[in-house]
């Protein structure tokens, strides 16, 4: 059985988390004390953007943890405003010293926007190269993005990080990063606290003795997706961290697989023109 601690290959041999703490709307010394608490119950891998505004205390809670600055995963992402090859680099330093490390674990491109995807890529090309950054990777790309960026360059992203939930399963984007050994990593992996209510899954929950949050995670582990659920409630950081003591059957996994409406709570990547 997977631990919290473990972790997944990416496919430049880099060693990701395969469960970690969300940050999204999570500011100031309530985020702090969040990646705190997440850090002092297990989780390993902390996501943020510059887009949050909380680098500088997600930065500041992992430096003051007495981890060593190996043993926790940091992802942080280039905003749509900074897309393009020198907007992008300057972009980087800022997060670089917002978050006072040296070397960020996961650099990503946000949002695909329209054009200029493919000049911020080479930008993080350039920045792995330098080894600023462990791992470069995508968000919110489509199949076509993907297509196209791979087609440009020689490096292929290491994770495409998209909403995906029960009510969004990704099939086809998923098997498409399979095949091209892209992680696909979920955000918005309780959909917000929207399933709680679900017949399914608090049939599920029940005969498992837990919560619907959990096994909503489990789920998305059981199927090899990196998950990053947020909150800054201790109780809540400390409940999403416990799915690594039960497993879901098969039959228990169809059932949460025939969720998938498709429905989203973000937008559309090509309906967004930034
Ligand atoms: N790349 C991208 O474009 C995006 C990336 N992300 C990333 O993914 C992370 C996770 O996604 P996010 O949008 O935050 O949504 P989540 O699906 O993680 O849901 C977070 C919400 O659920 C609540 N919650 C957390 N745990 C529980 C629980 N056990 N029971 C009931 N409610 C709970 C939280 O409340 P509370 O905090 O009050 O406890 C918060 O309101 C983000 O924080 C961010 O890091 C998110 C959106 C887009
Ligand atoms: O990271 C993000 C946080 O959530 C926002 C809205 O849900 C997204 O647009 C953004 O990409």
């Amino acid at each position: 059985m997977k631990q919290l601690s473990d972790t997944i290959l990416l496919n430049n041999g880099v060693a990701m988390p395969c469960y970690g703490l969300g940050t999204y709307k999570a500011e100031g010394n309530e985020v702090e004390r969040a990646v705190t608490a997440a850090l002092e119950l297990g989780y390993r891998a902390i996501d943020t953007a510059s887009l949050y505004g909380n680098e500088q205390e997600v930065g500041r809670a992992i430096r003051a943890s007495g981890l060593r600055r190996e043993d926790v995963f940091v992802t942080t992402k280039v905003w749509n405003d900074d897309q393009g090859y020198d907007r992008a680099l300057a972009a980087f330093e800022k997060s670089r010293e917002a978050l006072g490390l040296e070397v960020i674990d996961l650099y990503l491109i946000h949002w695909p926007g329209v054009n200029r995807y493919k000049d911020t890529w080479r930008a993080l090309e350039r920045l792995y190269e330098e080894g600023s950054v462990r791992a470069i990777g995508v968000s919110n790309f489509q199949i076509h993005h993907l297509e196209s960026l791979m087609n440009d360059s020689h490096t292929v992203p290491v994770v495409n990080q998209v909403e995906l939930h029960p009510r969004l399963r990704q099939r086809p984007l998923h098997d498409f990063c399979l095949l091209n050994n892209i992680q696909i990593e979920a955000w918005a992996p309780l959909m917000k606290g929207k399933l709680q209510d679900n017949e399914i899954l608090t049939s599920i929950a029940r005969m498992h003795g837990k919560s619907v949050s959990q096994v909503i995670l489990r789920w998305e582990l059981q199927h090899d997706i990196v998950t990053i659920p947020k909150s800054v409630t201790p109780s809540r950081i400390k409940e999403n961290s416990e799915i690594f003591d039960f497993n879901l059957s098969e039959e228990e996994m169809n059932a949460i697989d025939t969720l998938d409406t498709g429905e989203r709570i973000g937008r559309h990547p090509d309906e967004v023109d930034f």
